[in-house]
């Protein structure tokens, strides 16, 4: 017997906060167990529903009429229900369906039953100023390219400027990937249910979906949490608490060390970049290991960081025979793909951590088997932070999986490395090789500026050096990056950005 009166919780359009991000089948499992646990699938559209039309009138009271789209499937029944509670408080709601009526079905076919307002083929619609669109077209059922005439309306829609409130997903982004499905809709708003899916977060999605709403509709928030994975949108509570804490019995080496290789006598600016950041976020001590044809090049720059002449592998393994030297930054502008190589495999030998990155993650191109080899361990010991290039150059076949989203392919890629991915961009995914991910999506437009990925690069080590664990020191370090370029301002130089990594840091310690 279900316990129906158990369940139901009224809270709907109540709006929360929550890491959690479901796919959309995650999600159609959630509201599968909340249904057959009692609760009627009927009254979670009605909550949805209401909901999408409380947003509409704070959102948009201005509008002249509310001209709802009505899909198939469920999402079209959060619209025959929004439509039906706008009416209701005297506001002109208008509705179009985009399928023959007679294919509703199920609790879709009750929101619409329920509704009592005449709907009409989207082809008849005449847009006008002063219309607000309502798009429960497709939210997480879509599975295939939107049919051309309809990507066409979209398109004209969009267009005509008219501001878009969507229902779940605005209609054409792919729920799971944040792909856009052959068009979509742009969005001021968007109000989805219990959890964020991974479209809102993922580009294009993110930039689809305008605001994002997640709206409790009575499912036991129990149930959410237990369908978590290990996928999570990137925020100081995934890793707050292993910030390292300033200790008045730490000494300079108990707070970490890290060492950043450095390019030729012409290309010293990047290892700088990184070696600056370690030093800002936290470090110890941070040295610059480089070749002795650029220590000249070095020597005026350098002051509280360290150089060390490091010239071949044989000086690798001499550096290396100092037990406090953990932690290793390659790549930035470094050169030497040979080398690169050597150097990145004596450390890898060496049980030590390093964070590969730019000309050091390009060397390993066709030779990533040799990379895991080197750091095969229980822990991940190797961070990589490729770019969307330095992904692709190294992972090709993962990259060229076109069904996946970057969450699986970053996912992929660190199974198959045995490393943490940060797979960057303005939606920058981190995952480990447990599967853990997370999905950041805080760095403003003007952190693509040159030497912005260096400064991460060296972020990520400074924390690692203070014994932060790779994972949560990469979450943390690009999380941090978006906050420093935020607090930067724009325009922004990689300078600006280093700058900044102390104020970020200050505000996050003090929450
Ligand atoms: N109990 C539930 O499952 C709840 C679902 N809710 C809503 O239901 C939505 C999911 O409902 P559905 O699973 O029915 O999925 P949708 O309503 O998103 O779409 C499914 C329908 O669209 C068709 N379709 C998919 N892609 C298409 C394309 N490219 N071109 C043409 N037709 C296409 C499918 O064949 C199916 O008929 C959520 O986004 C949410 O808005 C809410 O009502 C809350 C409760
Ligand atoms: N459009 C964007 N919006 C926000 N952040 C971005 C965008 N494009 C790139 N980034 C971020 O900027 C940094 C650039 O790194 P990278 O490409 O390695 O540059 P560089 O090699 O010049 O240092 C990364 O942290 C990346 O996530
Ligand atoms: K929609």
């Amino acid at each position: 017997m279900p316990k129906t009166q158990e369940f139901v919780v009224q809270t709907a359009g109540e709006i929360w906060t929550t890491d959690v991000v479901l796919a959309p089948k995650a999600m159609a499992e959630v509201d599968a167990a909340a249904i057959a646990s009692g609760i009627p699938g009927y009254d979670l559209m009605e909550r949805a529903g209401q909901a999408v039309a409380a947003t509409a009138l704070r959102s948009f009271p201005e509008a002249n009429r509310y001209i709802v789209l009505c899909g198939p499937g469920n999402n079209g029944g959060d619209g025959y229900v929004a439509a039906r509670e706008l009416a209701a408080c005297g506001a002109s709601a208008e509705l179009y369906h985009v399928e023959e009526l007679d294919r509703l079905s199920g609790d879709a076919r009750t929101a619409f039953e329920r509704c009592h307002l005449p709907a009409n083929p989207l082809p008849t619609y005449q847009m006008q100023p002063g219309d607000v669109i309502i798009d429960a077209i497709f939210g997480a059922g879509l599975s295939r390219d939107l049919p051309p005439e309809l990507a066409e309306r979209i398109n004209a829609i969009t267009a005509a400027g008219l501001p878009v409130l969507a229902v779940d997903l605005p209609s054409g982004i792919d729920g799971a990937t944040g792909e856009m499905r052959g068009a979509a809709f742009t969005a001021s708003k968007t109000v989805t249910f219990m959890a964020q899916k991974p479209g809102h977060l993922l580009l294009p999605g993110r930039d689809h979906c305008g605001s994002v709403e997640i709206v409790d509709i009575g499912i036991p928030r129990r149930m959410v949490e237990a369908a978590r994975g290990a996928l999570k949108r990137n925020h100081p509570g995934l890793w707050q608490a292993d910030l390292p804490r300033a200790n008045l019995a730490d000494h300079k080496y108990r707070r970490g060390h890290v060492s950043v290789f450095s390019g030729p006598f012409n290309g010293t600016g990047a290892c700088r970049l990184s070696a600056a950041a370690a030093a800002r976020s936290g470090a110890g001590i941070v040295a610059v290991a480089a070749r002795r044809s650029a220590v000249a090049a070095l020597v005026p720059h350098l002051t509280s960081i360290m150089l060390h002449s490091v010239d071949n592998e044989l000086d690798l393994a001499h550096y290396l025979d100092d037990p406090r030297h953990q932690t290793f930054v390659l790549g930035p502008g470094f050169g030497d793909f040979a080398q690169a190589r050597s150097f990145a495999l004596a450390i890898g030998h060496a049980q030590r951590t390093l964070v590969l990155d730019a000309d050091g993650i390009t060397a390993f191109k066709g030779k990533v088997d040799e990379l895991r080899d080197a750091f095969a361990d229980v822990t991940p010991r190797l961070v990589l932070t490729p770019h969307e290039g330095e992904f692709h150059r190294l992972f090709p076949e993962i990259a060229a999986e076109n069904a996946k989203g970057k969450v699986e392919k970053t996912r992929d890629a660190a199974g198959l490395l045995g490393a943490i991915v940060v797979y960057k961009g303005a939606d920058t995914v981190i995952a480990a090789p447990d599967g853990s991910a997370a999905i950041n999506d805080n760095a403003p437009p003007w952190l693509a500026t040159a030497g912005s990925g260096d400064v991460l690069a060296g972020m990520i080590a400074g924390l690692i050096a203070q014994r932060v664990p790779p994972f949560a020191a990469s979450c943390a370090a690009v999380y941090l990056h978006g906050e420093a370029a935020k607090l930067a301002g724009s325009p922004m130089t990689a300078e600006d950005l280093l700058e900044a990594i102390t104020a970020a840091m200050a505000s996050i310690t003090q929450d």
